[in-house]
């Protein structure tokens, strides 16, 4: 366990945590690459690389594809007309290999399973739509630790807002204070103090290229398995 001050966070003053999704359960990395690759060649563009991609994800997939489709095109934005061509043929694609290209990261099951030993109500928070996130937790056996699931269209904005944490704090029945968010990225973490919510940050997931140990958290943990030395000593 790498901490700032998750010393003074014992766990067991949380009533409920909200776990991210890509690349804090599940390395979707795969799957983006697949997805998106078949949409580009649909529409005649270039194929993007799985580096370029690897940085703009966790912003949720409108973000997602006109980011790719600009770095494709030559830095030129896509219009309306090439979005909406794209965005159905990306769901298309992604829905035929979700989940096929992305494994769970070591230890999620462990930790999912600690907190839940401990009492805690978990709470899936992701920025991927609904339409994939749902079938992707079931197929990895995930859907069970969790009471709710919220997609990127959930609320009327996403993550780094604060709006889709305390909306999610509210359907928990759980104070932003008793709640911890455990995501990979800057986005989980802005949202999450700005919530009010104490944030643990996984060290291997998407954090926009940038190192994640520069990200203002709380703590970093290698694996959610991690958690559970910190539930115990609580
Ligand atoms: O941007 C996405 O689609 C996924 O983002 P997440 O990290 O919030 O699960
Ligand atoms: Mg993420």
């Amino acid at each position: 366990m790498h901490t700032r001050n998750l010393a003074a966070l014992p766990l067991t003053r949380f009533d409920a945590a909200i776990i991210d999704l890509d690349g804090t359960m599940v390395d979707t990395l795969g799957d983006f690459v697949v997805a998106l690759n078949r949409m580009l060649d649909e529409l005649a563009l270039p194929p993007i690389t799985a580096e370029a991609i690897g940085q703009t994800i966790g912003k949720g997939s409108e973000h997602l594809i006109r980011s790719v489709l600009r770095h494709v095109r030559g830095d030129r934005p896509a219009d309306a007309a090439l979005f909406d061509a794209a965005w159905p043929r990306y769901l298309h694609h992604y829905l035929a290999i979700n989940g096929q290209h992305a494994p769970i990261y070591a230890g999620v099951v462990e930790g999912l399973a600690a907190l839940r030993a401990h009492g805690l109500r978990l709470a899936c928070l992701t920025n991927k739509p609904i339409a994939l996130a749902r079938p992707l937790l079931a197929a990895k056996g995930l859907d069970v630790y969790f009471e709710h699931l919220f997609g990127g269209e959930a609320f009327e904005r996403k993550k780094p807002d604060p709006l889709p944490l305390l909306k999610t704090c509210e359907a928990l029945g759980s104070a932003p204070a008793r709640t911890l968010m455990v995501g990979d990225s800057s986005n989980d973490a802005q949202a999450a103090r700005a919530a009010g919510c104490p944030i643990v940050l996984v060290s291997y997931g998407y954090n926009h290229g940038q190192p994640v140990r520069e990200v203002d958290a709380d703590g970093f943990v290698d694996s959610l398995a991690e958690l559970a030395g910190v539930l115990g000593s609580g």
